[in-house]
């Protein structure tokens, strides 16, 4: 069991929406699950002007987000949650504020036994990170002198290589890089790290797990959700950004890594990193425009109800040609990977919402039951990453009856099966291993690197050839139809009718 030692978090963007939406309800958690330690506090810091009572009551006590919970609880203990929560107001007048913060800091360090621990949360605008950082540092609030120094930051980390290089310097003049914890929230999620364990505590799967047997990958992340309250930063970014760069080049390097030495962070990371560097960057535009395609969600009526096109959405730019839908085939290059085809499709205002990865395998070289329909199934592991998450295997058996009718069984695990199914949230797994100084789960700096280096030139090209490759869709289906073309080659996106919805457009693994 790790230790969580006395410590203060301090977090930069209190008054925001993480913070109230993602960030108080994870400690909250880990305060009713007593992971947190004897003496804790959190400091939340942004120019807002309000004392700690209204902080308590904004993100604890009137949260709409934590409301539910606390109707439930007994009313002393979330007071006591509340207490534990300070604020303060930075203002405008950086030097005199971050001097003033120092104070404040100390202070509770001193009245609350926290130890000298401090964690800082970037949850602002990215702009700010650096300037946080450097303010921190003049304040003398990143001199481990008293007890360590922490920095959590938030996505996104950069806009390309450049600028994620440029904020990685900029850090690294503050903070070395072991105190540095870039948050990827996917890694937080109990399936991703599942990969992991399915991969390499499993003695069947990992001989089959390369181009021999592997015939494709597929990953299919939908959100039913457009950009909701975000249009202003999205515009900006897109899903090549916003889903690919992160969250699912992460995925990719967790189904493309060779084995780690030992489950020790800095083993783990290395293999990530040798992941991502294979990727087969590609280079020209005639490559990039046959292999990737992009979309728009438009208006539509879904369920009698008109839903919103993207460029509608409030902070959008009208006339936008940002993507909402992008869809990849890219190759690895390395010995295990050569000529194994990855499909990565991400999408807003889709069906249903769902993220899985989809291990396709290799039908059977040498046909036994040349008759019948076998060889036109492939053999699928499903790694379910939400909802209903679980693992599922695909695997063809014989009909009863005369003949050799092939139909295809499905081998499935489901988290929710587990007696012990509670399931951390992302933030609150993450949160904790950063109180407990465990990096294995936050992204270090070579791998954003390498991940954008992979994704610069595909946003380049798309930058200048703005209309090329690019199609609307009709909010609530599965993206523009073109990119049934680019999987073409293999069996094909699974099947929607595989990825079943329920009334209430929860996707059923099977
Ligand atoms: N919301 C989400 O679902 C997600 C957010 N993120 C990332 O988290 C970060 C925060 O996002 P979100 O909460 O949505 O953004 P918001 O715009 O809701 O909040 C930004 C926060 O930053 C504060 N802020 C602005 N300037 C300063 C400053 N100079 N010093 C300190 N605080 C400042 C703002 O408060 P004030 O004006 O009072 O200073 C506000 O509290 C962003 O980097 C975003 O990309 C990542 C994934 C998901
Ligand atoms: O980081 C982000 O992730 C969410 C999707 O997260 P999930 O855990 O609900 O799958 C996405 O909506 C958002 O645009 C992106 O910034």
């Amino acid at each position: 069991m790790k230790k969580t030692l006395n410590q203060m978090l301090i977090i930069f963007g209190a008054s925001g929406d993480l913070t109230a939406r993602k960030l108080i309800p994870a400690i909250y958690n880990l305060y009713k699950g007593q992971h947190l330690p004897e003496n804790f506090v959190v400091l939340g810091v942004s120019r807002s002007n309000m004392g700690s009572e209204e902080f308590r009551s904004k993100v604890v006590l009137e949260s709409e987000f934590l409301q539910k919970k606390i109707a439930k609880e007994e009313k002393d203990f979330v007071q006591k949650f509340a207490d534990k929560l300070y604020y303060e107001d930075l203002g405008t007048d950086y030097d005199a504020s971050y001097e003033k913060l120092a104070k404040r800091i100390n202070q509770l360090d001193e009245e609350h036994g926290t130890d000298g621990n401090l964690i800082f949360y970037l949850s602002t605008p990215p702009s700010l990170y650096e300037t946080i950082a450097k303010n921190l540092h003049d304040a003398g609030l990143t001199k481990e002198e008293k007890g360590w120094r922490r920095l959590i930051v938030e996505k996104p980390f950069g806009y390309n290589l450049k600028s994620a290089k440029a904020l990685n310097d900029g850090l690294h003049y503050y903070f070395n890089e072991g105190q540095v914890y870039r948050i990827d929230h996917y890694l937080g999620k109990e399936t991703v790290q599942n990969l992991l364990v399915t991969r390499f505590s499993n003695s069947i799967f990992e001989p089959l797990w390369n181009r021999r047997y592997i015939h494709h990958v597929e990953i299919t992340n939908a959100e039913t959700v457009g950009v909701e309250k975000r249009g202003g930063y999205y515009d900006k970014s897109g899903a090549l950004r916003d889903m690919f760069q992160s969250h699912l080049l992460q995925i990719v390097s967790l189904i493309v890594m060779e084995p780690p030495i030992s489950s020790d962070a800095e083993e783990i990371r290395d293999e990530k990193v040798k992941a991502l560097k294979s990727l087969r960057i590609m280079k020209d535009e005639e490559t990039i425009i046959k292999n990737t395609l992009r979309g728009q969600y438009v208006g539509s009526t879904i369920g009698g109800k008109k839903v919103k096109g993207y460029r509608e959405e409030e902070g959008v730019n009208p006339e936008s040609t940002t993507e909402t839908f992008a869809a990849l085939k890219f190759y690895v290059d390395n010995w295990r990977w050569k000529d194994v085809p990855f499909y990565v499709r991400t999408g807003k205002a889709m069906p249903t919402k769902v993220t899985e990865v989809v291990i396709h395998f290799k039908t059977p070289h040498h046909e036994v039951f040349k008759s019948q329909d076998v060889y036109k199934k492939d053999n699928k592991l499903i790694i379910r990453i939400q909802p209903d998450e679980g693992v599922l295997l695909k695997f063809g058996v014989k009909v009863p009856g005369l003949g050799f009718h092939v139909e295809q069984a499905n081998m499935d695990f489901y988290y929710s099966d587990l007696d012990s199914a509670q399931v951390m949230d992302a933030y609150e797994r993450l949160l904790l291993d950063a109180m407990q100084g465990d990096t294995t789960l936050y992204a270090r700096a070579d791998e954003v690197e390498a991940a954008w280096r992979f994704v610069d030139p595909i946003l380049e090209c798309w930058e200048n050839n703005p209309s090329v490759n690019t199609y609307g869709y009709a909010a609530g289906t599965w993206g523009p139809k073109n990119s049934d073309e680019l999987i073409e080659d293999s069996f094909g996106w699974r099947n929607p009718g595989d990825l079943l919805t329920d009334e209430s457009g929860f996707c059923i693994l099977c």
